[in-house]
């Protein structure tokens, strides 16, 4: 933030930083965040809770839903249960391809008729008689077994089995999977590629779900290139790339990435935006420390957001936070959440898998990502109160610590699979980590 505003706005602007640098950090958020400054200190949000708290804070907002064709509901949440139809299978259908056959053998083969998948329902079949079948085909009435073309002989017009029948066999009744109404999956089931499948079989063209949390990024800071090498104090922009296609695969719709200057015209668009983003979700990079034009804080506190996590006992990454826009008294204005990530590429990281991600599940109508832990291949050294976020490989049974893990750095991330979670005062060889997996590395890329 510069000094000599010449606008009305500018000036109030300028008089909320006046405000929030004499005035203590807010501690509306009941003890959860604290006071701060830039994040590290005493009261910061040791890391579990304040993953705990984006959770709460995601899951307190009434999602929105809305019914749209089974292509596009791939990665959300059905809102609705998916309830059968009808039965499944539809008819009896035959689960192999051979002869359907009436009572005991031998039999004789109902001359030029095959009963084909997709083709009418052939005539019954009488006592004796059976008929060539495909697998998928619907059964004839009276059917009572069907034989596999590979244990069954053809002699002339008679048809004999080389093993023996049981009544039933290979035919997959009608409602072997479903009856009708029956309960299929839970709302609140995400929609995978195996639910589209599910859903098409069982009819459906149409799904009622959660839709994805809408994104927008907004990337603050003066020194930022958009191209070519960095150079004379100016550095590339890591994050407007990065963020983008990250947060697609947490499963946002990013509405907008845009740049915003460290000019109080910077501050006037980040407070627009705080208060009327079409976002459900607003998330700054830099910023959130207490440098000269550091104004996530002051805009946060002119906009009247209740700061739910500010600051977080985590390295990289400690003056992350999470505020909540709106809402009101009676909750009648809509809510909108702004996530604040450090400016430092891997402290972004750090703040998108601790704050964003939990968020952004619940809004969603996500459950929280399961927790597992791999033992840590070498010790890992350990911050004296916070957690670390260190990036790692995931071999077959470890989780081997990667160098270049420095906040500024993004090479060390860049190469892994996965961040462990390091608790204060670190990890010994072979010490069970909690391990937080890359959206790329753990298979959730169809969201
Ligand atoms: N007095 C203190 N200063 C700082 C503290 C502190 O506790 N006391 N904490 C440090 C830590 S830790 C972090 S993390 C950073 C957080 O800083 P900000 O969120 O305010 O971010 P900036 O100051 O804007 O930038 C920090 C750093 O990151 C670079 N940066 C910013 N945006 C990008 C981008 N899009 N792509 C690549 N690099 C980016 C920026 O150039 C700075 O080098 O504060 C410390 N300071
Ligand atoms: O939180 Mo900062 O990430 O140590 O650079």
């Amino acid at each position: 933030m510069t000094a000599d505003p010449g606008t009305d706005a500018d000036r109030d602007l300028d008089q909320a930083l006046a405000l929030v640098s004499r005035a203590p950090r807010s501690d509306a958020a009941g003890g959860i965040g604290g006071t701060g400054g830039t994040g590290g200190g005493h009261r910061a949000a040791p890391w579990h809770r304040a993953r705990e708290t984006s959770t709460r804070a995601g899951s307190a907002v009434r999602g929105r839903t809305h019914r749209v064709p089974l292509a596009a509901a791939l990665g959300e949440v059905l809102d609705a249960p998916l309830d059968a139809l009808g039965d499944l299978p539809s008819f009896d259908t035959s689960a192999m391809d051979g002869w359907a056959v009436a009572g005991p053998g031998p039999w004789s083969i109902r001359p030029g008729e095959s009963a084909l998948a997709g083709s009418e329902r052939p005539a019954p079949l009488a006592d004796g008689e059976a008929v060539r079948i495909a697998t998928g085909a619907r059964i004839p009435a009276d059917t009572t077994a069907v034989i596999r073309s590979e244990h069954s002989r053809e002699a002339g017009t008679l048809l004999y089995a080389e093993r023996p029948v049981a009544t039933g066999q290979d035919i997959r009744p009608r409602g072997q999977e479903c009856r009708s109404g029956d309960l299929l999956l839970p709302a609140g089931s995400l929609v995978t590629p195996a639910v589209l499948g599910l859903a098409a079989a069982a009819g459906y063209d149409e799904l009622t779900t959660r839709p994805r949390p809408r994104v927008e990024i907004l990337v603050l800071g003066d020194e930022l290139l958009t191209e070519g090498p960095p150079h004379d104090g100016l550095i590339r922009d890591a994050l407007s790339p990065m963020l983008g296609p990250w947060l697609t695969r947490l499963g946002a719709e990013v509405i907008s990435v845009r740049r915003l200057g460290d000019d109080p015209a910077g501050a006037e668009a980040l407070l627009a935006a705080v208060t009327g983003s079409a976002a459900d979700v607003v998330i700054t990079t830099g910023g959130t420390a207490s440098g000269p034009v550091d104004h996530v804080h002051p805009v946060l506190a002119k906009a009247g957001a209740e700061l739910l996590v500010d600051g977080v006992a985590v390295r990289p990454g400690h003056p992350m936070l999470l505020a909540r826009i709106g809402g009101g008294a009676a909750g009648q204005d809509p809510v909108r959440h702004l996530v604040g990530l450090p400016g430092n590429p891997l402290a972004a990281v750090s703040g998108l898998l601790t704050l964003a991600e939990p968020l952004l599940r619940a809004l969603a109508g996500r459950r929280p990502r399961p927790r597992y832990v791999v033992p840590v291949e070498g010790d890992v050294p350990g911050h004296p109160h916070d957690t670390r976020l260190v990036p790692v490989l995931l071999t077959e049974d470890h989780a081997v610590p990667l160098r270049y893990n420095g906040p500024a750095m993004l090479r060390g991330v860049a190469a892994a699979d996965a961040l462990a979670v390091v608790p204060p005062n670190g990890a010994r060889s072979g010490q069970e980590l909690e391990i937080l997996d890359l959206p790329w590395a753990s298979g959730g890329c169809f969201t």
